[in-house]
C-alpha cells in the first residue's frame, strides 16, 4: 500500500503486537489518547506521524484520516466488564466517529478490532466446557448473528454493524476481526477457553497484514491461531484473506510451557 495506514489504539497490546510484526511493512500514522512510548515506534515513524487524540473527537479524526489508504481501528475500552457509559463513548461513538471520517475522506478500507465477546453467549451451559475441547465439532464461522456476553460485546457487535452500514452506503471495504485472546509467547495459562481462542503475537500481526492487503468487500473473521482445540472457524480468514497462522496452543502444556517439539513465537 502506497498511502499511510492509520492505527488507532497503537499503544495498546494489540497495537504493539501489530507494530512488532509488521511495523516496517507500512507507512504508519499512529494514534492513541496516551502518548506512545518511543520503544513502540517502528523505525521511520516521525513525530508528525504520531497523533495523541481521542477517537471521539470528530475534528481530530477528520484530520487523522486525511491522506490515509486504510484504517486499523483498535482504540477502545477492551474490558469485558466495562460499564455502559465507557463502551458507549469509547467503543460505539468512537468507532462511528472514525468510520464516518474515513468514509467521508474516501479511505479504501477499515479494519475493526471486534471481539469474541460479540458472540460469547453461544457458549451455553449445555455446550461448555465440551466446545473448548479438541474433539468437539461445534464451530462459529462469522456468518452467525451476534450473541454478546456482556455490554462490551454489545459495543463490538455495534462496531461490526456500523462497518456494515458504512460499507453499504459509502463504498469502504470493512473487515471485522473477532479477536480471541492475545497473549505473548504462550497461550493463556490454565485457561481452557483462552487456549481454544488463543491468538499469538505473530499470527495477530500476520492476520492484520492480510486485512491490509487482501481484496474483500465486507468480512467478519475470527482472529485466533490454528489451535487444535477451537470453536471458531478460521476457514473464512484463510479463504478470503490468505491467513496462514503458524501457532497452535496444543504445542504448549496446560500450564503454558512449550512442549519439546514446538517452535514458539519469539515475536
Ligand atoms: N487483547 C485482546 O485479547 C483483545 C482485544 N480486542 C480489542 O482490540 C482492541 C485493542 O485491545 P488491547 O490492545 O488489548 O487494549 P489496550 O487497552 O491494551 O489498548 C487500547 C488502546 O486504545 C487506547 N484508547 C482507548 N480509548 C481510546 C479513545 N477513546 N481514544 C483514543 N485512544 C483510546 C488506549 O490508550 C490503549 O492504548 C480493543 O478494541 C479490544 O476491544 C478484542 C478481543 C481480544
Ligand atoms: O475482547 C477481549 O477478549 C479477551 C479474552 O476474553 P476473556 O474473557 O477470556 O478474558 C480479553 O482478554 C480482552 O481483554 C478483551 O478485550
Amino acid at each position: 500500500m502506497d498511502e499511510p495506514v492509520l492505527l488507532t489504539g497503537a499503544g495498546g497490546r494489540v497495537g504493539r503486537a501489530i507494530l512488532a510484526g509488521i511495523g516496517e511493512a507500512y507507512d504508519w500514522r499512529l494514534l492513541d489518547r496516551e502518548p506512545l512510548a518511543d520503544a513502540n515506534l517502528p523505525s521511520g515513524v516521525a513525530t508528525e506521524d504520531v497523533v495523541v487524540a481521542d477517537v471521539t473527537d470528530e475534528a481530530e479524526m477528520r484530520a487523522a484520516v486525511e491522506g490515509v489508504g486504510a484504517v486499523v481501528h483498535l482504540a477502545g475500552d477492551p474490558r469485558p466488564n466495562a460499564p455502559w457509559d465507557s463502551v458507549l463513548t469509547n467503543n460505539i461513538d468512537g468507532t462511528q466517529t472514525v468510520l464516518a471520517a474515513a468514509a467521508d475522506a474516501g479511505v479504501d478500507r477499515f479494519v475493526f478490532a471486534s471481539s469474541n465477546h460479540a458472540v460469547g453467549a453461544y457458549e451455553t451451559d449445555d455446550r461448555t466446557p465440551d466446545m473448548y475441547r479438541k474433539d468437539d465439532e461445534f464451530r462459529l464461522n462469522g456468518s452467525e448473528l451476534p450473541r454478546p456476553s456482556n455490554l462490551y460485546g454489545v459495543s463490538k457487535a455495534a462496531g461490526e454493524t456500523l462497518g456494515r452500514y458504512y460499507h453499504d452506503h459509502h463504498d469502504i471495504a470493512v473487515a471485522s476481526v473477532r479477536i480471541g485472546n492475545l497473549t505473548k509467547g504462550h497461550p493463556p495459562k490454565e485457561y481452557e477457553r483462552g487456549q481454544a481462542m488463543w491468538l499469538s503475537h505473530r499470527d495477530c500481526a500476520h492476520l492484520f497484514d492480510c486485512c491490509l492487503t487482501a481484496d474483500y468487500d465486507y468480512e467478519i473473521v475470527y482472529g485466533i491461531s490454528d489451535n487444535d482445540r477451537k470453536y471458531y472457524s478460521i476457514e473464512r480468514a484463510r479463504d478470503v484473506l490468505g491467513y496462514d497462522p503458524q501457532d497452535n496452543s496444543a504445542d504448549f502444556t496446560f500450564a503454558g510451557e512449550p512442549k519439546e517439539e514446538a517452535e514458539p513465537d519469539s515475536a
